[in-house]
């Protein structure tokens, strides 16, 4: 800001009464001024002397010896040296004495000076905004009251998409689409932090009012490209969010997480170092890792592994609590490639190894009930072959011929192997259900929820479209179902079957219901009734079975069932494998001399034992002693030391022969077959060998 002082002409001289008007315009000339200041004795200001006036008063009479004082006017206004031009430049007089702080008489100045010099800041100051305005990152532009643009700076013409030149003089809103400028004109309200968008660019703008004497006369705006710190907000919450993210996956990690620095101090570690380790994870963080190896927490220090290969390392651990851990050391480098931070995972293996024995387990339990189940499924049979001449086994076979004309249930209690099934089948394709299907299904192989699953289905809701799983009461409608080990199923199932049996409705897969037309024909080795009594099987349900039941006897009370049978299994073995075979006469007799506790199934399997092993066309009685003895034989090979519970040697035997068997042959069938027993038995053995308190039933399906 310019002063007067910086624009006066300064002087060492001013008039006074002696001086004449000719003296005072040698003054003046010397001093390129137009006018001096007149002082009294004392040095007070009296007034000025100007060439104005002397030329005024000079055009009446002029003599160079008058008195400078004679020309005086005392019409005049000292000015401060410290006064703003801007204060004093339009004031009335043509020229001004000029004081200093001490009043005295420091130099003149002229309008015409303080004009010029005023204006020439002003220009100046013009000059510098121009600046400011065209350098400003900020776009500004200005409208008049009609709202014709009047300024427009460099940044403003991006969002304005039109230069300076062919912006201003154009209406606002036939160059730039918002409109807030004009309302901020209209309303004299300025507006802060409005936000608009011109294409993909986002701006902030304020816009003021530009008042002049109380009216507004327009208005600017000011705005600012926001886009790349929209951006950069945008990015800063996507940041926050995967910094929360992060923040919550390492606080849920099952593994436990320790995070370092580089002077490997812990930064950060989760709730599951501390399920792990068991120490309080929360006080860890500030600590060193060393720490933790040095209280025996861990064995070795896995950042000082990282350290020195410069990679990711694993190791294996066993924690001061006993857990087998696998650590992982995973560097983080930064730009010069140093390690900054390292990264320890901590995975408890012992659960994990506990937990893939059990899925092992689980899964291969699976794969062998799906394995039975399918093996069931197949076991859609078409004829019967039951043998028999005895007497005893024709009154059975009798009975059963007679039951197969009448739709009711029936029994079948008997021995394993004696030939339950053979009779149901023979029940089925007797009656008039021999066009439908027959289905068996072991009530005491699988667990609940898959035996509910295989005989009830799975229904779906009504009107879903989806179907559900068929179950084998309804796969078998219109044909019989064969539910072998009756006395196997659960008293739940019990109380559903009975309702089927009863109200004789079934759910089918789709979710309907269907009439239950189905023979159901039981099976079991021990008379239900014995069960009901104990309260293991519903009377009513007994009741609804029970109709008809059928004793089958074992093959010792049937002798004269042997030969026969012995003739069936010899030519059907012997078609089998196309073998030419012959039993000599010992061999029959020591056959017919045998017991058979395995009934028909163990002479079928003896049968062919002998047809595929028999050295000659012929075979021996000692092929067939061997045969049928050596089981025994192996048994007395037992060596016994000493004198335990027969239970307990039997129950041991046993294991060890269910296992030899499973060992040597893999399979639940194979091994049932070398056993001469039932394939369920196997599976009952199995599983009270895995689990000798005997929480689970026998959960295989007979295999035939
Ligand atoms: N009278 C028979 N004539 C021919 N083969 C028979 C006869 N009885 C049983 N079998 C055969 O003996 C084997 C066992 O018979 P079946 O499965 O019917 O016995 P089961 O009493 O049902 O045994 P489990 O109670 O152990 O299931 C089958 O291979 C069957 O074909």
């Amino acid at each position: 800001m310019l002063r007067v002082g910086q624009v006066m002409t300064r002087l060492s001289v001013s008039l006074y009464s002696y001086h004449t008007i000719g003296d005072a315009l040698i003054l003046m000339q010397e001093k390129q001024v137009s006018g001096l200041p007149l002082l009294n004795e004392q040095g007070h200001l009296l007034g000025m002397v100007t060439k104005e006036m002397i030329f005024e008063k000079s055009l009446a009479s002029f003599n160079p010896v008058h008195k400078a004082a004679d020309y005086l006017t005392t019409r005049f206004l000292p000015l401060k040296e410290e006064a703003l031009l801007e204060e004093v430049w339009d004031l009335p007089f043509d020229i001004y004495p000029v004081l200093n702080n001490l009043d005295e008489i420091t130099g003149v100045v002229t309008k015409y000076s303080l004009g010029r010099a005023y204006f020439q800041q002003i220009e100046l100051r013009r000059q510098e905004l121009e600046a400011v305005f065209d350098s400003a990152h900020n776009g500004i532009i200005a409208i008049n009251k009609q709202g014709i643009i009047t300024s427009l700076n460099p940044a403003a013409e991006r969002p304005a998409r039109a230069t300076k030149e062919e912006a201003v003089g154009r209406y606002l809103t036939d160059v730039i689409i918002p409109s807030g400028l004009l309302d901020v004109v209209r309303s004299g309200i300025p507006d802060f932090g409005t936000k608009f968008q011109v294409g993909r660019r986002q701006y902030i703008s304020n816009r003021t009012p530009i008042v002049r004497d109380g009216e507004v006369v327009g208005a600017v705006g000011v705005f600012q490209d926001v886009s790349e710190i929209e951006k950069v907000l945008q990015e800063l919450r996507t940041v926050k969010q995967l910094n929360e993210e992060l923040r919550t996956t390492i606080a849920s990690s099952y593994d436990g997480i320790i995070i370092c620095d580089r002077q490997s101090e812990i930064l950060r570690c989760n709730p599951a170092v501390g399920r792990i380790l068991e120490v309080s994870w929360e006080d860890l963080v500030g600590k060193a890792f060393k720490e933790l190896v040095d209280n025996g927490v861990f064995r070795k220090n896995i950042i000082h592994l990282v350290k020195k290969q410069g990679g990711l390392v694993s190791i294996l651990e066993r924690s001061a609590a006993e857990h087998s851990l696998v650590i992982t050391g995973n560097p983080v480098f930064d730009d010069e490639g140093e390690i900054v931070k390292v990264v320890i995972n901590i995975r408890d293996m012992s659960e994990l190894v506990y937990l893939r024995e059990a899925l092992e387990e689980s899964k291969q339990l699976s794969e062998k009930y799906q394995a039975e189940i399918a093996q069931m499924k197949n076991h859609e049979e078409t004829s019967s072959n039951v043998r028999a001449c005895s007497v005893i086994m024709k009154n059975v076979l009798d009975l059963a011929a007679r039951v197969s004309k009448v739709d009711t249930p029936v029994v079948l209690v008997g021995e394993p192997g004696a030939g339950k099934e053979e009779i149901a089948k023979m029940i089925h394709f007797q009656s008039k259900r021999k066009q439908g299907p027959f289905y068996k299904l072991n009530c005491g192989s699988l667990p609940y929820q898959l035996l509910e699953t295989e005989m009830f289905g799975q229904g779906i809701a009504l009107g879903s479209g989806i179907k559900g799983k068929i179950g084998l009461l309804e796969l078998a409608n219109h044909g019989s179902l064969y539910l072998e080990d009756i006395e196997k199923i659960p008293l739940n199932l019990q109380g559903r079957l009975l309702r089927v049996l009863q109200d004789k409705v079934l759910q089918t897969s789709d979710g309907n219901e269907a009439v239950a037309d189905l023979r159901i024909v039981a099976g079991t080795h021990r008379p239900l009734i014995e069960l009901v009594e104990k309260g293991l099987f519903r009377e009513d349900l007994y009741f609804s079975l029970n109709v008809v039941p059928i004793n089958v006897p074992p093959l010792r009370e049937r002798k004269e069932d042997l030969i026969p049978l012995i003739t069936y299994y010899l030519e059907r073995n012997k078609k089998r494998h196309d073998l030419e075979k012959a039993i000599a006469p010992e061999g029959i007799q020591q056959l017919l001399n045998y017991s058979w506790p395995g009934n028909v199934r163990e002479m079928a399997n003896v049968l062919e034992r002998l047809v595929v092993t028999a050295q000659g066309k012929t075979i021996s009685g000692k092929e067939v002693k061997t045969v049928l003895y050596e089981k025994e034989k192996n048994l007395r090979a037992v060596t016994v030391s000493d004198v335990v519970p027969l239970k307990e040697a039997i129950d041991d035997l046993e294991q060890q022969l269910v296992t030899l068997a499973m060992e040597l042959h893999g399979t639940t069938v194979k091994a049932a077959e070398a056993l001469g027993v039932n394939q369920s038995t196997v599976v009952r053995k199995l599983q009270k060998i895995k689990d000798p308190k005997g929480s689970h039933d026998a959960k295989i399906v007979q295999k035939k």
